[in-house]
């Protein structure tokens, strides 16, 4: 488990990385891959993140630890990019996540099918 200051550090970064990618709205796609992925749009940044999400998974089940975590990291920005395209702020996300801190993810299930 990584230390506090880790822990913050990861936060932060993932809250940077979304401001870098919402600033692509808009730009050359010939210069910034993140305004490429835009303009194919919705379906393809969501059929990346799927095959990011599959290589993350692959990765996983070979035990290959480093290539897990760069899967991961490349899983993430592409998922912050579906985000940014959708209109979806990483607040909604961070606070659905600390709603759920505390309660066990079992009795999340139960409430979910009632
Ligand atoms: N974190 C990332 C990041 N992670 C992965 N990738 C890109 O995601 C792609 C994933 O590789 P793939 O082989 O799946 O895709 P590909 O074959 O290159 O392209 P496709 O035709 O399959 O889409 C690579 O081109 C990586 O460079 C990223 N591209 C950008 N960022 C961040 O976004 C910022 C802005 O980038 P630009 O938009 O390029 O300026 C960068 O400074 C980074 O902080």
């Amino acid at each position: 488990m990584a230390d506090p200051k880790t822990h913050k550090l990861s936060g932060e970064t993932l809250d940077r990385l979304y401001t870098i990618v919402l600033s692509r709205k808009g730009a050359d796609p010939e210069s910034s891959y993140t305004a490429k992925l835009y303009s194919r749009g919705t379906a393809k940044i969501a059929q990346k993140v799927g095959e990011e999400a599959v290589e993350a998974i692959l990765e996983a089940v070979r035990g290959d630890k480093a290539a897990l975590a760069a899967e991961s990291a490349d899983l993430l920005y592409h998922l912050m990019v579906l985000w940014a395209d959708a209109g979806l702020d990483p607040v909604v996300v961070w606070e659905k996540l600390a709603q759920r801190e505390g309660v066990s993810g079992l009795d999340e299930k139960k409430a979910r099918k009632s």
